[in-house]
């Protein structure tokens, strides 16, 4: 197929092909008002106050990552220790490797959902009803460590850049644990972190003639514990915040971080997983990488024992190995939050009857 941003340098390319038409789609965009999306203030979770401060800056700074993943499912991450020189230097790697030609970049390109690095466009081309604005490079980085041959000296990068990342991760899910009451290592003993399914996901979305009508990545929630995003300067991402779509815009060497349907499940619906897409603009080429961590691919994952059996609280997800749920969510067309439904227990919590 072929790549939008070969379709997006087209000479004279003033509207989008129809199947690139969200419109007439299940998933269309209600309003052009709703698609502008809201401004709001993001929660930020300075993360050296996690690690390095006094007990009484820890119990305030995990009350704050209580309140985001309560609230939002979705903070910002500053102070985290990641090399800023690093994410510049992977942002580069990706821009490289998608200026690479179509036919290197093809040799990439997976036959299975699960293979170990899928080069493509839009997201499931095989069940997709509308194509998106968007081409991807997806990379499993951990436990086995997996790299393109090109460009040239992205391996090394890459390998520091992702290892770095679970660092900051596991601090992140150490003060969850903590907050849903359980010991701090909890959720990375129990989904045995060290075996993580770490997933490289870079997305290329170049200008589109007609933004308004096409989509980059229609709204979905991830299926790991927490993504770790970052992005070239150029906005787009939206996450769904009490019923509004709000535009989210990373800081200069700062995380965008969501909650992803597995703490939504270990945590029993305490904290969810938050719907969010990727909207397109008209002047430039936005490039966004997004660090999917998750659970050991075999583990098989359920509402933590801990926080079941007192009275009130029933488990409301039937347990699932991650690498099944993985198949699952990256072999249907993305919508919503469509796969966590599948393993929800009817009915479902509270607020959703
Ligand atoms: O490009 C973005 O900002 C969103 C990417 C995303 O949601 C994903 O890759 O799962
Ligand atoms: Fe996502």
């Amino acid at each position: 197929m072929l790549s939008v941003k070969t379709l997006a340098e087209s000479p004279n390319l003033t509207c989008i092909p129809p199947a690139y038409s969200f419109l007439s789609s299940s998933q269309a965009i209600s309003s052009p008002d709703d698609r502008g999306g809201g401004e709001q203030p993001i929660p930020i979770i300075d993360f050296s106050l996690l690690t390095l401060s006094t007990p009484d800056q820890r119990s305030k700074i995990i009350q704050e990552l209580d309140y985001a993943c309560r609230e939002w499912g979705f903070f910002m991450v500053i102070n985290h220790g990641v090399d800023e020189g690093l994410m510049n230097s992977m942002l580069e790697g990706c821009r490289e490797f998608f200026d690479l030609t179509d036919e290197e970049k093809r040799v990439n390109e997976g036959k299975h959902v699960l293979d170990p690095i899928r080069y493509g466009t839009s997201f499931n081309a095989s069940v997709d009803e509308v194509s998106l604005w968007r081409d991807y490079l997806k990379v499993i980085v951990h436990q086995e460590f997996h790299c393109p041959n090109k460009p040239a000296d992205f391996s090394n990068v890459l390998q520091e850049y992702t290892k770095a990342v679970r660092d900051v991760v596991r601090g992140l899910l150490e003060g969850i644990s903590e907050n849903l009451g359980l010991e701090s290592c909890y959720i990375n003993r129990a989904l045995d972190l060290e075996s993580s399914l770490q997933i490289l996901i870079a997305n290329l979305y170049p200008p589109c003639p007609q933004p308004e009508l096409a989509m980059g990545l229609p709204s979905h929630s991830d299926h790991g514990l927490l993504t770790m995003l970052i992005e070239n300067g150029i906005s787009g991402l939206q996450i769904q915040h009490k019923g509004k779509w709000v535009n989210v815009n990373a800081a200069p060497g700062a995380f965008l971080v969501n909650t992803g349907d597995h703490v939504e499940i270990l945590s029993n619906g305490k904290y969810r997983s938050v719907l969010h897409r990727a909207v397109v603009n008209n002047k430039s080429t936005r490039i966004s990488i997004a660090l999917a961590n998750g659970p050991s691919p075999e583990a098989i994952v359920s509402p933590a024992e801990e926080l079941l059996g007192n009275g009130s609280s029933r488990a409301a997800y039937i347990g699932m190995k991650y690498k099944d749920y993985v198949e699952l969510q990256q072999s249907n067309k993305l919508s919503g939050k469509s796969c966590l439904d599948r393993v929800k227990i009817w009915p479902k919590m509270p607020g959703d009857y």
